[in-house]
């Protein structure tokens, strides 16, 4: 079962394209196969200025694919895409003006310096002179490398490379960024150091900032997500409304065996009236009073829990009321018991 997305449509598809008072980001009914495989099924959503907007979702969700359209690689084949207005299929060149992006895979020249790397990146925006350094100067302090602007790119560390990336996605002062995977490579001490760089580009600049990331917390980061699977939007709005609409707690059963995980789903059923998912060798449900549920649970059917998990709800338990399968599995939603939005243990 297909849960439908939390927000409300924007505004009506007539009036978002024109330029002015509208979102950085929108998308209208955004679709893109490959052959007959589709990767993006009808998407809608905006991303608005000074705000972390992440795009979350397991492999194959589309998020590499949503983010070449919008960085202007890769034309959509149905629907729209605008950029400050700026259709992204008509008008790529005044769209690239306007965004800044970060590639997952690396682009420095090691062989240059960062400064160099800084200077070719401006020279292809137009940017020349007295202005180039003043911007080359801005974005270094912005991401604290200063000190290492005549360092040849390969004596820095991965985080401050990755660092340089991003001062070369803003060295035009663009209003939006895209960045694909930002904290790949990165340890977690260089991962928050570039979170508290996205968090100040969005407080005192108003960029618009978009984020594709298949990690949890990095997703709890953002200020609103977009959550993709199978190229279908299956969740929309911020970290918390999101988890706040499952409520109550997560409880996780561990069973033996993914036959045992079965039957003791059944017996949820009929002693509590409880719905459950099954999900490999786990039973997985909600219940406003997790504790006490286990407890009762644990006594009914003794033997037959290995182990138990209360929990607050997760985003990834977001993922599994939406989808129905774990956000990492090889098992196909299919395969697996559907997960229902009720809460479990009606009357306990
Ligand atoms: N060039 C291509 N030709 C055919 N199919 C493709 C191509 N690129 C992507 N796909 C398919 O489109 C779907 C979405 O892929 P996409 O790379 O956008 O996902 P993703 O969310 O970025 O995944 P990952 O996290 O693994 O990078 C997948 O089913 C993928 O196999």
């Amino acid at each position: 079962m297909m849960a439908t997305v939390s927000e409300s449509p924007a505004s009506p598809p007539s009036t978002r394209f024109q330029r002015g008072a509208f979102a950085p980001i929108v998308l209208d009914r955004l679709t893109h196969s490959y052959g007959d495989r589709r990767a993006l099924d009808d998407l809608s959503f905006e991303v608005k200025a000074g705000e972390i907007f992440g795009l979350l979702g397991p492999n194959g969700s589309g998020k590499t694919t949503l983010f070449r359209i919008l960085s202007t690689l890769m034309t959509p084949t149905g629907g729209r895409a605008s950029i400050q207005g700026f259709d992204v299929a008509r008008e790529p060149n005044k769209v690239r003006q306007q965004i800044g992006i970060v590639f997952q895979a690396r682009s420095l020249d090691m062989k240059l310096t960062v400064a160099e790397n800084l200077k070719h990146q401006g020279n292809l925006y137009g940017l020349q002179g007295a202005l180039l350094r003043t911007r080359i100067h801005d974005v270094l302090g912005r991401v604290g490398l200063l000190d290492r602007a005549h360092d040849f790119a390969e004596t820095l560390s991965g985080g401050m490379q990755r660092r340089v990336e991003l001062a070369k996605g803003l060295i035009h002062s663009p209003s939006i960024l895209l960045l694909d995977e930002p904290s790949t490579g990165l340890d977690p001490g260089a991962r928050r150091d570039l979170w508290q760089y996205l968090e100040t580009l969005r407080d005192e600049e108003e960029v618009a900032i978009l984020v594709t990331t298949h990690l949890m917390e990095e997703a709890e980061h953002c200020d609103r997500l977009a959550i993709l699977n199978d190229g279908h939007l299956v969740a929309l709005g911020s970290p918390f409304e999101l988890k706040s609409q499952i409520g109550g707690d997560v409880v996780l059963f561990e069973t033996r065996s993914p036959e045992a995980a079965e039957t003791l789903s059944l017996r949820l059923a009929q002693r509590f009236t409880a719905e459950a998912a099954v999900l490999g060798s786990s039973v997985r449900l909600e219940h406003n009073q997790g504790h006490r549920f286990v407890t009762s649970v644990v006594e009914a059917f003794p033997g037959m829990v290995e182990a138990v998990t209360v929990s607050k709800p997760s985003l990834e338990d977001v993922f599994i009321r939406r989808t129905g399968h774990r956000f990492w599995t090889d098992v196909a939603a299919g395969d697996l018991a559907p997960v229902q939005s009720s809460r479990a243990g009606k009357g306990h």
